[in-house]
């Protein structure tokens, strides 16, 4: 039988769920969408109820007790987890499902990027982390490479850093500037979707804080979805937030409202720290 630690034995907390659709209250239109989705390892089922629909340029926080599915969620969105995971449902982007044999793999990832826990540079320069997935689908013009290399930084906000230094190892910088220029070297290649592990698990207070105002600004031009498990960061950043309990999305809705006046009774004991 299974034991929840947060439920308080009362069986209609099971039951209880609030997803909202984020089309309907910000009239942005839905980028992804999960369907049905069920996640097994071998036979353990990490996701059972875990459809939501994200809207573009929205920031979507992912919370929730550990072991609670958050990462499998993610790992699922852009296929992180082929091999390792059976990926039940759908899985839509723009309305495509992004499990569909003929897909493209490579070419999904480059639409739906992903940042992980721990920065993880290439052992090159900088410039070399930025114009890596470039020039291997054959970008060679030097003055197209240069410009990425610019935007990307910028819009990373962490150019004005290294701007001097580019053909720097980028493994000299310091764990939030490396995290940083993971984002960059993400959206070199012009995602629609940025997906985030914890990307601030690693990072000490100062380079959070530039992390999150990174984010903050990268929503214009991405929609992001981030896994964390701080949930201050949640409130400050995100404008949806989903809260999951062993492999359930429970509730889904505006980031003030979960915080707020949560309407299940399960997410409203984890964001007041009864468990987690
Ligand atoms: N690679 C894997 N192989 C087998 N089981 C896994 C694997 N990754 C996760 N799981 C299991 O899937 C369930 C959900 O784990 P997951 O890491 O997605 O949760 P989480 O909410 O992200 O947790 P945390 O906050 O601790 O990272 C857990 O029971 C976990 O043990």
């Amino acid at each position: 039988m299974l034991i929840n630690p947060a439920s308080t034995h009362q069986d209609d907390l099971w039951l209880e769920r609030h997803i909202v659709d984020p089309s309907q209250d910000n009239r942005q239109p839905i980028i992804l969408e999960t369907k049905q989705l069920h996640v097994y390892y071998g036979d353990n089922e990490a996701i059972y109820e875990g459809d939501l629909k994200f809207a573009e340029h929205q920031i979507s926080a992912l919370i929730g007790p550990s072991g609670s599915g958050k990462s499998t969620f993610l790992r699922s969105l852009n296929r992180m987890n082929d091999g390792v995971a059976r990926v039940a449902g759908q899985i839509l982007y723009r309305g495509v499902d992004i499990n569909r044999p003929e897909i493209d793999v490579y070419e999904m990832r480059r639409r739906i990027g992903m940042v992980f826990q721990r920065p993880n540079p290439f052992s090159k320069s900088i410039y070399d982390n930025i114009t890596f997935a470039l020039k291997r689908r054959g970008v060679t013009d030097k003055k197209t490479l240069d410009e990425v290399v610019e935007t990307s930084l910028k819009q990373a906000a962490i150019w004005d850093e290294v701007k001097d230094q580019l053909n720097k190892s980028a493994l000299a910088l310091s764990g939030g500037q490396q995290q940083r220029l993971c984002i960059a070297r993400a959206i070199a290649v012009k995602p629609d979707i940025l997906l985030l592990d914890e990307p601030a698990s690693a990072l000490d207070p100062v380079s959070t804080g530039k992390l999150e105002e990174t984010l903050t600004a990268l929503k214009s031009n991405y929609t992001i979805i981030i896994v964390t498990h701080n949930m201050q960061q949640a409130a400050r950043i995100s404008d949806y937030t989903a809260f999951f309990n062993m492999g359930r999305a429970l509730e889904y809705d505006k980031t003030s409202q979960i915080f707020t006046s949560p309407k299940v009774q399960l997410t409203n004991n984890y964001v007041a720290g009864d468990f987690g």
